[in-house]
C-alpha cells in the first residue's frame, strides 16, 4: 500500500491541500452568519451589503476548490486502485510454481477483487474523510475559542468521551474484518468450482446439489457479513447520540449565557452551527477509526501478496543446449507429501525422441517439470550442456521448452491469436505449424478461418482441436524441446498419430512424449522408451529391446494394450 501512495505522492499532495483548502473555507460559514444576523439586529444596511458581497464571492470560491477536491481525490482512489491491482497481480506471476499452486486461484481472484474492494470503501475512503474531518475540527475549534472559551471547554469534554467509544470497538471490528475477507475467498472459490463444474453438474444432474452449496455458501458469506456491520451499526448509534448530547449541551448553555447578557444572538447561531461543524468531523472521524483499523489483515494480505517475490535467484546465464540434459541422483517431493520422485539419473541426448511411460501417478509429469525447470527444491543435480539448471536465467531456459498438455489453456480470442500469443510470425512458419498440428483439416470448416473465436476457454473447439492448437503454438517458436504431456490424448488415433510420426521427423527438436497410448508403430519411432514406476526409472530402452527383455515394461505394456485394444 505504501508503494502503491508513493507513486501517487503529487495527486496526494494535491488531494490533501484543496481537503485542507475547502474545510477551513466550509468553518467561515459560521463567522458569516454571525456578522450577517448581528448586522441585521442591528440594522446596519452598510455593512449587510458588505457581508453579502464577501459573501458571493467566498460562495464561488467554494464552489471551485469544491470541485477540484472532490475531482482530485476520486482520481487518487482510482489510481490507487489501479496500482495495488497491479502490483497484486505481478506478485502473483512472481511467485515461484510451487508457491502459486500451494493457494487456490479464487484466493486471488478473492484478493484483487473483494479485497480490493474493501480496502477501497474501509481504509482508502475513511483515511481521506478522517484527514479532511480532522481540518474541519481543527478551524471549527480556533473559531470556536474565538466566540466562547466556556462553550469550547464543554464540547471538549463532550468530544473525550466520544472518542474513548471507537477504541472499544476497534479490536472485534478487526476479527470481523478479517473473517469476512476469508469468508469471501472461501465463496468466491466454491463459485468458480461450481461453474468449472457447469459440464459435470449438468451431465449428472447436479443442479440441485449446485443451487444448495451456492445457497449456503451465499447465506453463509452474507451472515458474517452482517455480523461485522452489526457492530458498526453499534458502533455508529453510539457515537449519533453522543453527538446530539453534545449539541443539546451547547444549545442550553449558550441560551443561558444569551440570558444572563454574556453572547450575541449571533454569537448563538454561529455556536450551534460550529458545534454541528465540531461534532460532525468527530463522528465521521470515530465511525471511520474502527473501518480503518479493522481492515488492518486484508491490508497485510494485499502488501504479502504484492511484495511477493520467490522466483529463484540465479547466476542468469544463457541457457545452451547443444548436446545433452541430464539427471543425476533427482529426489522430489511437494510441499507436503511423501517423495515423488526418488532417485533418478538419466541422459537425455539433444535431437532424440523420448517416450516417458509408466502408470499413472508414478511421477512422469513430475520429472519432465523438474527437467525443464518448473520447480527448483529438488535434491540432486540436474544440467544442461553440463551447466547446472540452477545457474540458468530461468526466462530464457523457458523460452527454449514448449510443453503441450493434456487440458490446454484457451485464450477468448481466434485461432490465430491463440497460436501466435501476442507474437508476430512470418506466414510460412504459420502456415508450416498449422500443416504439422493438423489444424489445417479443421481450418476449412470453421466460418472465419484463422480468425474463428475459440470462446471462453476454448469452448467452442472440441478437446483434439483444442490439442491441435497448442501443437501449432508450441511449434511455431521452434524451441529445441518439446514436451508432449499427454497431448495429442484428445486427438482421434488417425492425427495424433499423423501429427506424432511428424515430430518425430524433426531432426534438430528434442521430444519427450508421456503416453499412455500403447501404440506399437508409432512407440517403435521414439530412440528410446523411459518406463518409470512410482518415482524411478524401472527400464529404459528402445521398444525392440525392451519388449525382448520381457520383464517390467513388458508387463505394462501387454496389460494396456489389454486395457484399451482401441489404442493398439
Ligand atoms: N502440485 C502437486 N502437489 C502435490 N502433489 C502432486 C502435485 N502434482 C502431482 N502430485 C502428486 O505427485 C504424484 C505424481 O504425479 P504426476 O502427475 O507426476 O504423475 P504422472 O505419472 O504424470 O501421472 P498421470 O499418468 O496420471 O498423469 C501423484 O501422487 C500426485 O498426486
Amino acid at each position: 500500500m505504501k508503494q502503491a501512495v508513493r507513486q501517487h505522492k503529487l495527486l496526494l499532495t494535491v488531494t490533501l491541500l484543496f481537503s485542507i483548502i475547502t474545510s477551513a473555507a466550509g468553518v467561515l460559514i459560521a463567522l458569516v452568519l454571525q456578522k450577517v444576523i448581528d448586522a441585521a439586529l442591528q440594522g446596519d444596511l452598510g455593512l449587510f451589503r458588505e457581508i453579502l458581497l464577501l459573501s458571493l464571492v467566498y460562495l464561488l470560491l467554494l464552489g471551485v476548490f469544491g470541485f477540484i477536491y472532490s475531482l482530485s481525490s476520486k482520481a487518487l482512489i482510482r489510481n490507487l486502485t489501479i496500482s495495488l491491482r497491479e502490483r497484486v497481480f505481478r506478485g502473483v506471476f512472481r511467485q515461484n510454481a510451487e508457491a502459486f499452486s500451494a493457494s487456490n486461484t479464487a484466493d486471488y481472484l478473492s484478493a484483487l477483487t473483494n479485497d480490493i474492494k474493501l480496502l477501497e470503501d474501509h481504509y482508502i475512503q475513511p483515511m481521506l474523510q478522517v484527514l479532511q474531518n480532522i481540518v474541519v475540527f481543527a478551524a471549527s475549534l480556533v473559531v470556536l475559542l474565538y466566540l466562547s472559551p466556556l462553550v469550547t471547554a464543554i464540547l471538549v469534554g463532550c468530544m473525550v468521551l466520544m472518542f474513548a467509544i471507537p477504541s472499544l470497538f476497534g479490536k472485534a471490528l478487526q476479527t470481523k474484518q478479517s473473517a469476512v475477507s476469508s469468508q469471501m475467498s472461501i465463496f468466491t472459490s466454491r463459485l468458480k468450482d461450481l461453474l468449472s463444474g457447469y459440464e459435470v453438474i449438468k451431465s449428472y444432474a447436479m443442479g440441485r446439489y449446485a443451487e444448495q452449496t451456492f445457497k449456503e455458501e451465499n447465506h453463509r458469506a452474507a451472515n458474517i457479513r452482517f455480523a461485522a456491520d452489526r457492530m458498526f451499526a453499534l458502533n455508529e448509534s453510539v457515537s449519533h447520540t453522543l453527538a446530539i448530547l453534545t449539541q443539546f449541551a451547547v444549545v442550553f448553555i449558550a441560551a443561558y449565557l444569551i440570558i444572563t447578557g454574556n453572547l450575541s444572538a449571533g454569537s448563538l447561531v454561529a455556536l450551534v452551527q460550529l458545534s454541528g461543524g465540531f461534532v460532525g468531523p468527530v463522528l465521521v472521524i470515530m465511525e471511520n477509526l474502527p473501518k480503518i483499523q479493522g481492515i488492518k489483515p486484508v491490508l497485510e494480505r494485499i502488501d504479502l501478496l504484492a511484495e511477493v517475490n520467490n522466483e529463484p535467484i540465479t547466476e542468469g546465464l544463457t541457457p545452451v543446449f547443444n548436446n545433452s540434459l541430464e539427471a543425476r541422483n533427482l529426489q522430489f517431493k511437494y510441499t507436503q507429501g511423501k517423495p515423488v520422485i526418488k532417485d533418478i539419473s538419466l541422459s537425455l541426448e539433444k535431437g532424440k525422441k523420448y517416450a516417458l511411460v509408466g502408470p499413472s501417478g508414478c511421477g512422469k509429469s513430475t520429472l519432465v517439470k523438474l527437467l525443464t525447470g518448473y520447480y527448483d527444491s529438488f535434491d540432486g543435480i540436474i544440467e544442461l550442456d553440463g551447466t547446472d539448471l540452477k545457474r540458468l536465467d530461468r526466462e530464457q531456459l523457458q523460452q527454449m521448452v514448449s510443453t503441450i498438455h493434456q487440458n490446454v489453456y484457451m485464450f477468448d480470442s481466434d485461432i490465430r491469436h491463440n497460436i501466435c500469443l501476442h507474437e508476430e510470425f512470418p506466414d510460412e512458419m504459420l502456415d508450416r505449424a498449422l500443416q504439422t498440428s493438423g489444424i489445417h483439416k479443421f481450418l476449412q470448416h470453421t466460418p472465419n478461418g484463422l480468425l474463428s473465436p475459440v470462446g471462453e476457454n476454448g469452448l467452442q473447439l472440441s478437446g483434439g482441436q483444442r490439442q491441435r492448437i497448442a501443437v501449432a503454438r508450441a511449434l511455431i517458436r521452434n524451441k529445441p524441446l518439446l514436451v508432449l504431456d499427454e497431448g495429442t490424448s484428445a486427438i482421434d488415433m488417425q492425427t495424433a498419430y499423423e501429427i506424432e510420426s511428424r515430430l518425430l521427423k524433426l531432426e534438430e527438436l528434442t521430444l519427450i512424449t508421456i503416453t499412455h497410448n500403447m501404440n506399437e508403430e508409432l512407440l517403435g519411432l521414439y530412440d528410446q522408451i523411459i518406463y518409470m514406476e512410482d518415482g524411478i526409472i524401472a527400464e529404459m530402452g528402445s521398444l525392440k529391446e525392451l519388449l525382448e527383455r520381457g520383464d517390467k515394461f513388458r508387463s505394462f505394456y501387454t496389460l494396456e494394450k489389454e486395457e484399451v485394444p482401441a489404442a493398439g
